[in-house]
């Protein structure tokens, strides 16, 4: 870092959110300038000059990501770090597409802003060393994603795809088979300055060996049997577009050569033809095989391997990304509904449990096939354990405990929905109450709200299952409510403690037992207890939810 201390914008409609962040901020040597909106956020850019800027995504006005574009012409050095309530697939994208440094879901971890923003300014210093501007900015669009998940691999996939989109580059998506390899690359498809064009998806293992030449480059009459009169080929059908080879290991080696040369020199020929023509395709390839050591084995050609493997994306496993299955539950029921296959929106907490335990070998695939199954057998609304497949409840087997879960999943109404396709709009994580009432399986759980950006103070992010983020699992300061103390000690005693125990979010902590007193002060009059605490009602129901606070 350099001497001068580095500037930081904040720009957030949020009042208390730029307070906090400038208090932090200026305790680390910082120096904090802050802007309520993305219109003021630029003027103050451009007299500032930050070196990193924090910018919230949902404001009135000018939105993050519309700020963000003008950013990085207005104070195009700067690193941008997005603020984001949701880990929705459409904001990450965009917010890489459109140059951010990164990008950070709310509420979050001290920690791991400071982390972030340490790494920006060093970015930020190391690129100021370097000639050369930004990359590329493309124009903002209308996307539908269907890629969800926020965990933090899928977010990295996410991340990915937005640096790769905008580019011309191959692109190689390896991971198991039902990951979402396809639509993936349907995604890099849309986001790209081909988007328009053509985009054609060829499974190579599913076309037989002695096809998959002329499926691919076409071919001239008479050239085999059965080949009756002229073919375009995919590749020529896909001039000026992608063409996304699945299962790409499948292929011969003579059909790898006739791919190499359509890669490097845009040349392709026709099966039985003599003529040379020219394709501009972009060509996105994915594999479940272990490509490397098919070209340890010289089935697989080494200089196509190098070719396809400029950008690389590996999908997470199901199993490893079990956090993201409430949210995909959700938005499997919710599109279910949406195509009148079913009138079930709920998942009992039980049945839940038992995804969220499971193996899943097929991965995302299997889940939706599960989804749909279960949801045509359920005869409430709301899927139940019953409604499971046997072999499934039966993998799991004792590893579920079904007491003091959260309640049923409830899916948003499609109807009411402002959010894209793909895009579910208030999932799981932190709209689901936990309560210790086994009402599970009647399928009764309180209905979810959508969740607005809510407040960071100290910041303990909620995960899928709506326990904060990178705190220590006991994170509860019972001594505070000892009794035969005096206040004074008690918050002497919480204090020391958390001390102790390495903790960054005393400030929560506090906050949480102070909402918690003043509903019980008031008998659990929200109004009343509001008042007390100097903030508005809605302010109280929002920390309420936040913090699993029931009056
Ligand atoms: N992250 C995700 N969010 C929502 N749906 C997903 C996700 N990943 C996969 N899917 C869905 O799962 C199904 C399988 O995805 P896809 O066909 O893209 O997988 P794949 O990895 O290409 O599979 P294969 O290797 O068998 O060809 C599709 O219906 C897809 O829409």
């Amino acid at each position: 870092m350099s001497t001068k201390s580095p500037v930081v914008l904040v720009i957030d409609d949020d009042s208390e959110i730029r307070y906090t962040l400038e208090r932090i901020l200026s305790a680390r040597q910082y120096q904090v300038v802050t802007a309520d909106s993305g219109e003021e956020g630029l003027k103050v850019a451009k007299e500032a000059n930050p070196v990193v800027i924090l910018l919230d995504n949902r404001m009135g006005g000018m939105t993050g990501i519309e700020t963000l574009q003008h950013l990085r012409h207005a104070c195009p050095k700067a690193m941008v770090i997005l603020m984001t309530a949701f880990g929705t697939a459409q904001t990450a994208i965009e917010a890489m597409k459109f140059g951010a440094f990164d990008y950070i879901i709310k509420p979050f971890d001290v920690k791991k802003i400071l982390g972030l923003i340490e790494k920006a300014v060093s970015a930020y210093e190391d690129s100021n060393q370097e000639k050369g501007g930004v990359a590329p900015i493309l124009n903002s669009e209308d996307y539908k994603e269907g890629i969800v998940g926020s965990s933090e691999p899928m977010q990295e996939v996410l991340k990915i795809i937005g640096q790769v989109a905008a580019s011309d580059a191959t692109v190689m998506i390896t991971g198991e088979s039902g990951t979402g390899k396809e639509l993936v690359a349907r995604c890099i498809y849309q986001h790209s300055h081909r988007n328009g064009k053509a985009f054609i998806a060829v499974n190579c293992a599913a076309i037989p060996e002695n096809l998959i030449e002329s499926e691919l480059f076409g071919h001239e009459k008479g050239s085999f049997t059965g080949a009756t009169g002229q073919r375009k080929g995919k590749f020529e059908l896909c001039d000026g577009g992608t063409i996304f080879l699945d299962e790409i290991g499948d292929m011969s080696p003579p059909t790898q050569t006739k791919i190499l040369r359509a890669l490097q020199e845009g040349e392709i020929q026709r099966v039985g033809g003599t003529e040379t023509i020219k394709v501009d395709v972009r060509l996105i390839a994915a594999t479940n095989k272990n490509l490397e050591s098919m070209v340890a084995e010289n089935t697989f050609r080494e200089d196509l391997y190098y070719r396809l493997n400029v950008f690389r994306i590996r999908l997470p496993s199901l199993r490893e990304r079990l956090e993201d299955i409430p949210m995909l539950v959700e938005y499997m029921l919710q599109k279910l509904v949406k195509n009148r296959k079913t009138r079930v929106s709920r998942v009992s907490t039980d049945a839940l449990a038992i995804l969220q335990a499971y193996n899943w070998p097929g991965n995302v695939r299997e889940l939706e096939n599960v989804m749909f199954r279960s949801a045509v057998l359920a005869q409430g609304d709301t899927i139940l354990r019953k409604d499971l497949p046997a072999e499934i409840v039966t993998a799991v087997g004792g590893k579920v405990k079904t007491s003091h879960t959260p309640p049923p999943i409830p899916v948003a109404d499609p109807s009411a929905s402002t959010a894209q396709a793909g895009e579910p709009e208030a999932v799981a994580a932190s709209d689901v109450e936990t309560s210790e009432t086994p009402e599970a399986e009647t399928g009764s759980g309180v209905p979810g709200s959508a969740v607005e950006d809510v407040p960071l103070l100290g910041g303990a992010a909620a995960d899928a299952s709506g326990v904060p983020v990178g705190l220590p699992e006991d994170r509860s300061l019972e001594v505070v409510t000892a009794p035969r103390m005096t206040p004074d000690e008690a918050f002497d005693l919480a204090f020391a403690t958390a001390l102790e125990r390495g903790e960054t979010n005393v400030l929560v902590e506090v906050e949480k037992e102070i909402i918690r007193r003043a509903l019980a002060h008031t008998g659990g009059n929200q109004a009343k207890a509001a008042t007390i605490l100097g903030i508005t009602r809605a302010t109280l129901k929002k920390r309420m939810d936040m913090y699993d606070i029931t009056a």
